[in-house]
């Protein structure tokens, strides 16, 4: 089994340490010359895990005609990449191969999710299938071989269990599903309410607000994902629940941080002037925004925080806003 990952940030990373320890033969790509040294002579990330030792038998390149002769290509580039680098591989895709998409959110325009971009992206006779491998995850956690499990989502189950089979180990568990939209719409919709929870901590709120947000979270990501067609019971697994109380909880989030620094700052501002990482739910929230408005989804969390982000309303005011709609019956 010869995989290749697109992508050396975090996330590549931790799946690439995963792999290795299965002695699968995997070779990481990436554009950053330096990180790529970095991981194939020295075994290390420093840019993102300066302690970390990586497996010694992670290779490395910034040449593309690795993914010549892959059976697996792993994509582990944000959601607004995913589109290219697909266009990039193509070529190099000798045979029907699966591709894993480890990405949480939609394409930038067209609002699709990442398996939709995909399947639009690589021609037919090229992919096998789509396979999202997603749930609750930090890959700080992964690459130190912490407990973790997560889910391979696919319409096709043969290519679920061969991706289950390749990532499963001791320290990495990996569950099997078939409903792509409730998952994908779980993953993606939990970054809005992460930023929103580090919102609330940076505003100086606790325990109780956390746990509010995030039963309150989940109810409107199940309206949300429904309408689109999810299954209900996914959004109480891995991909649901499961990502969002990570996310919303722990300190490596990068969704959460970002949100901590706009609610201590009481502006948005401060995201829009100095944010140089990953921060998928920013640009979620304005998709979900946009697409709950069209079908008349209430979304007050998420269109509380896409006031925050794009309209300049202060986190203070949005959390009272939060408090004092109009009650309803549970
Ligand atoms: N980090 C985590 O714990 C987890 C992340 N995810 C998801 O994985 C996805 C990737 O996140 P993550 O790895 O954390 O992000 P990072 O920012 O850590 O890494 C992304 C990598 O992709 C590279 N990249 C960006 N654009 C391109 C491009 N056009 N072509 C080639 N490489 C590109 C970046 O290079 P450069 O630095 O030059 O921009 C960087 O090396 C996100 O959707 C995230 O939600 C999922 C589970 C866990
Ligand atoms: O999706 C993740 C963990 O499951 C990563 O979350 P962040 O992008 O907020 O770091």
């Amino acid at each position: 089994m010869k995989v290749t990952i697109i992508g050396s940030g975090s996330w590549g990373t931790g799946i690439a340490q995963v792999l290795a320890d299965n002695h699968v033969d995997v070779t990481m790509w990436g554009i950053e010359e330096d990180q790529i040294n970095d991981i194939q002579n020295n075994h290390k990330n420093s840019m993102f895990f300066k302690d970390v030792d990586l497996n010694p038998n992670i290779k490395a390149t910034t040449d593309i005609s690795v993914v010549n002769g892959s059976d697996v290509v792993v994509l582990s580039v944000p959601t607004i990449a995913i589109e290219s680098v697909c266009k990039q591989i193509t070529p190099y895709l000798d045979k029907k191969t699966i591709i894993v998409n480890t990405s949480k959110g939609f394409h930038p325009e067209t609002n699709e999710r990442m398996s939709e971009v995909i399947r639009h992206s690589i021609p037919e006779d090229k992919l096998s299938s789509v396979v999202s491998l997603i749930g609750p995850s930090h890959a700080e956690e992964v690459v130190q071989r912490i407990l973790t499990t997560i889910s391979a989502v696919s319409l096709n189950p043969e290519d679920a269990k061969t991706i289950q089979k390749t990532f499963s180990n001791e320290y990495f568990r990996i569950y099997t599903g078939n409903d792509e939209i409730g998952s994908e719409m779980g993953v993606a919709l939990k970054n809005s309410i992460a930023v929103a929870s580090g919102v609330l901590s940076g505003l100086g709120y606790g325990d109780n607000t956390r746990a509010a947000l995030i039963t309150r979270g989940i109810a409107e990501i199940i309206r949300f994902g429904e309408a689109f067609g999810g299954k209900r019971e996914t959004f109480m697994g891995l991909t649901g629940i499961g990502d969002l109380i990570v996310t919303c909880t722990s300190p490596h989030s990068r969704n959460f941080q970002a949100g901590y620094e706009i609610g201590k700052a009481n502006t948005a501002q401060i995201f829009w002037d100095t944010n140089k990482k990953t921060v998928e739910g920013v640009r979620t929230a304005k998709v979900v925004h946009e697409l709950a408005e069209e079908k008349g989804i209430e979304m007050p969390i998420t269109n509380e925080i896409y006031k925050v982000l794009y309209e300049g309303k202060d986190p203070a005011t949005s959390a009272k806003d939060l408090m004092l709609r109009q009650l309803k019956p549970e």
